[in-house]
């Protein structure tokens, strides 16, 4: 699905320097043929040049996409390194045409899908073992587990959300809480070498910092003082950039546009992934009302496949569409088999207070499905990703299940006594100590104690677990003969 084409000037196949970028980069050698040698078809370029790979995040959004072909084209012109600069979309190739706003930008631009390389197509682990590599992060600076071993072939990153994760110095971390990462970028070539910025760049950036923000809409609670100055610059510069509401409205239409899309491949258009202490989780963007998507038909089974395939034990679901004021409707899906890390990721949301969701539950079609309204329209997955992260970190892996397989019952008994041992005897002490220690009154939890046993959340363990210890404990109690007075 296209919109009219009406962006481009002319139809001529890439003109001006993008199209030098693309030819003479690395110099000398077409992108297809760095891409060749980076597949290992070719080695001799991959042994000439180190490579500096510029990599978007995950779930390759237009905002990942362009600021690495821009920060990439831009480091290439103007490095004094000896290094090729490539951009590399973190995604299969296989997985562009799920990502309709991208697509309709690059054919707008006449920019071929060809001349771009897909992260399947380029081995980083085995380019990093050649000792070749540095890498930049633009939209993302939280390597999944997966590719923790990049990590200190990191040199620069560049996001816009908090800082999750520290890169020492000599690595180079811009991290601003700007609208989109590609007002970064813009940022970074206009007050570097404004002079190597062509149209064709300048229209993917202008496009991106629109979409992202919502056509700068201050409504919408993305757009910052720093988008607004960059898109002004890029028009002053650019004065033919195509109209910001025709941008915007094309793009959010391609964007949104989901029809004839599979569950699973819904899932998959626009995926973050965390994980914590062995347990992986999913989060998708759905473009779909609420309603319309817990009525796809066999959509349990459909969750619960997904699951299986890529090893997330749970899947959170952000489904966003419109009011008639054009407002963004959210709501929250988890899906997740193991009622204990449900439980645990449903807890986490529905306390979440930074920020507050404002979650009302809605019903499901099964229970190992959760559903909320998110009355907090403004939280975007950037919001509830840390809430996600911390309540996976509070999560004991000794409680994780093969994905997909149900709960508790799926632990040794004697885990599960072990673990709730040692959760009671934080709780409530006099139960660990021996016969002939005193026993003392429990600590008030009021007291100045250097750290609550809460601190960490409470254990995660069934209800019928927990009471099932709470009855024994009070039988023992009443066996303890009362704490003696000390002489
Ligand atoms: N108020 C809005 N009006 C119109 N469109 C909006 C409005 N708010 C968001 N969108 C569109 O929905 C897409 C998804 O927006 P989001 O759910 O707020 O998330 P995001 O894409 O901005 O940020 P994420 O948390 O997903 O993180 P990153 O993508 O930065 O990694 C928007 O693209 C917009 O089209
Ligand atoms: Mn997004
Ligand atoms: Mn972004």
């Amino acid at each position: 699905m296209c919109a009219s084409r009406s962006w481009a000037r002319g139809s001529s196949p890439v003109p001006g320097s993008l199209r030098e970028w693309r030819e003479g980069f690395p110099r000398g050698a077409r992108m297809t043929d760095v891409a060749r040698a980076c597949r290992g078809l070719d080695p001799e370029l991959k042994e000439s040049r180190p490579l500096h790979i510029v990599l978007g995040n995950e779930a390759c959004d237009l905002d990942s996409m362009v600021s690495a072909l821009a920060l990439a084209y831009y480091l290439e012109n103007t490095s004094e390194s000896k290094a090729a600069f490539v951009p590399v979309l973190n995604i299969p190739r296989s997985e562009l045409a799920l990502r309709g706003d991208s697509v309709f930008m690059l054919s707008e631009l006449n920019i071929p899908e060809s001349s771009l390389i897909f992260r399947d197509e380029i081995d980083l682990h085995a380019l990093h073992q050649t000792g070749k590599l540095t890498l930049s992060l633009v939209d993302h600076h939280a390597l999944p587990s997966s590719d923790a071993a990049l990590e200190n072939a990191v040199t620069e990153v560049l996001d816009h959300r908090p800082l999750e994760q520290q890169y020492p110095p000599p690595c180079n971390v811009t991290a601003e809480l700007v609208g989109s990462c590609a007002t970064l970028v813009t940022e970074r070539i206009l007050q570097g070498k404004p002079e190597i910025l062509d149209w064709q760049t300048a229209a993917l950036l202008h496009g991106t910092i629109i979409l992202d923000c919502v056509n700068m809409a201050p409504e919408a609670g993305k757009v910052t003082p720093k988008d607004s100055k960059y898109v002004a610059q890029l028009e002053a510069q650019f004065p033919d950039l195509p109209n910001r509401s025709k941008i915007f409205e094309s793009l959010q239409k391609a964007k949104f546009d989901v029809s004839g899309l599979t569950t699973e491949q819904m899932l998959r258009k626009d995926l973050k992934t965390i994980s914590g202490d062995g347990t992986m989780l999913a989060i998708s963007a759905v473009y779909m009302d609420l309603e319309v998507f817990l009525q796809r038909s066999n959509l349990t089974a459909e969750l619960d496949a997904f699951c299986q395939a890529h090893g997330y034990d749970a899947l959170v679901a952000m489904t966003i569409t419109f009011n008639p004021h054009n407002e963004p409707v959210r709501h929250l899906i988890v899906f997740c088999p193991n009622m204990d890390l449900q439980s645990t990721i449903c807890g986490a949301l529905e306390c979440s207070h930074c920020p507050p969701l404002n979650l009302t539950p809605a019903p499901t079609p099964n229970p190992n499905l959760r559903a909320y309204h998110q009355g907090n329209a403004l939280a975007s997955r950037k919001k509830v990703l840390p809430i996600l992260r911390e309540a996976l970190g509070a999560y004991p892996s000794a409680m994780k299940t093969p994905s997909g397989t149900p709960g508790p019952e799926s632990c040794s008994q004697e885990q599960m006594d072990d673990e709730l041992d040692k959760a009671i005897n934080t709780l409530i002490p006099e139960m660990s100590r021996d016969e002939e220690e005193p026993v003392l009154p429990p600590t008030p939890m009021n007291s100045l104690v250097d750290e609550c046993p809460l601190d960490q959340g409470l254990p995660k363990l069934s209800a019928e677990a927990i009471f099932e210890k709470c009855s024994q404990i009070t039988m023992a109690r009443s066996s303890i003969s009362p704490p003696q007075k000390k002489k």
